[in-house]
């Protein structure tokens, strides 16, 4: 085995270890009869092979290639620049790694806006070329034929309503949506017409937890909360908050779950001195030759030293 093969045999063989031991897959139907057992949906983003391996391998039901990836892997100040080939390219290294959960596409800003054919054409691609089973779109009342259209073409489709980062200009800024009456009629009226165009879910971000629980008791589909209180059918964060590596201030609704930036800048450090201090890579970590080619290597540099004497 060659050094250059190490990493695909490793994968390879961790693959066929998970396939033996792992839970069954979650499917669509699943989230379903979860909100109808109360169950709650347990829901993260994910953005990469190695982050989204972890993800599934905790039981996490629905894994979501998220457009936040602007911010908080590229790290730019909204999401609306992200393009479709760059959530592709992302939605794949997820894909990749997803055994048992589902894999969700955020479609990202411009991607359904101009047309209903565009929309439609863009989530097809997330389906055919990235692998992923449902595609997420915000907006309400003025998505309605863009979720027919594609529950017509077999694509899965989770709403988003309340505080829709792709909405930052009209919004001016990330501010909890549906606190007035009229906004929270909107809100409801904008669920219960989702469910009705044929959405599998919808996510609730950024509102009251009343106007939450309400929506989420009008409904037969799935509810999934983020910054919209405890009464939804399930929850979601964006996967660098969960672990602070999002390097901005959370919002009031992220809780930190643990320190992946402590644990990361002591890595990082440690490695750094061991680097300064010649203490890595020591003899275990080198390879050697053989006894005879060591042997004319040294004859050879003596017999250097001794011309340049
Ligand atoms: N790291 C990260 N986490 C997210 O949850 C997230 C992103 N990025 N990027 C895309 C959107 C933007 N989101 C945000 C960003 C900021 C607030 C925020 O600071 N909200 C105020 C609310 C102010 C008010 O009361 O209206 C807060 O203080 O919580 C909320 C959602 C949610 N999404
Ligand atoms: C926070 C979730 C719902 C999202 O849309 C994203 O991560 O882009
Ligand atoms: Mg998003």
């Amino acid at each position: 085995m060659s050094v250059t093969n190490f990493r695909s045999t490793d994968a390879n063989a961790s693959t066929d270890e998970r396939a033996s031991s792992s839970a069954t897959k979650v499917t669509l139907p699943h989230l379903q009869t979860k909100k109808h057992q109360r169950q709650p949906i347990t829901a993260l983003t994910a953005y990469d092979y190695a982050t989204a391996r972890l993800v599934d391998e905790s039981g996490i039901d629905m894994v979501l290639v998220g457009d936040s990836l602007a911010m908080v892997v590229m790290g730019l100040d909204s999401t609306l620049a992200v393009t479709v080939d760059e959530m592709l390219h992302h939605t794949r290294a997820v894909r990749r790694a997803v055994r048992r959960a589902i894999v969700v596409a955020d479609m990202p800003f411009g991607s359904y806006h101009s047309s209903v054919a565009e929309g439609v054409g863009n989530a097809i691609r997330f389906i055919k070329e990235a692998g992923a089973e449902a595609v997420k779109i915000e907006g309400g009342r003025n998505r309605l034929e863009l979720v027919e259209r594609l529950v017509d073409a077999e694509v899965p489709v989770i709403g988003h309503l309340g505080l829709t980062p792709q909405s930052l200009h009209r919004m001016g800024g990330y501010s909890v949506q549906g606190k007035s009456m009229r906004a929270i009629d909107e809100l409801m009226r904008d669920a219960t017409s989702l469910e009705h165009a044929g959405a599998t879910a919808v996510v609730l971000e950024g509102m009251p937890r009343e106007v939450a629980k309400h929506i989420t008791a009008d409904l037969s589909i799935p509810t999934i909360g983020i910054g919209a209180g405890p009464d939804c059918d399930g929850q979601i964060l964006v996967f660098h908050d969960l672990v602070n590596l999002s390097f901005s201030k959370p919002a009031k609704f992220v809780r930190q779950f643990g320190d992946a930036a402590a644990l990361f800048r002591s890595a990082i450090g440690s490695y750094r001195e061991e680097v300064l201090q010649r203490s890595f890579p020591a003899e275990a970590e080198s390879y050697h030759l053989g006894k005879e080619e060591r042997a004319t290597l040294e004859e050879r540099a003596a017999a250097k030293f001794a011309i340049a004497r």
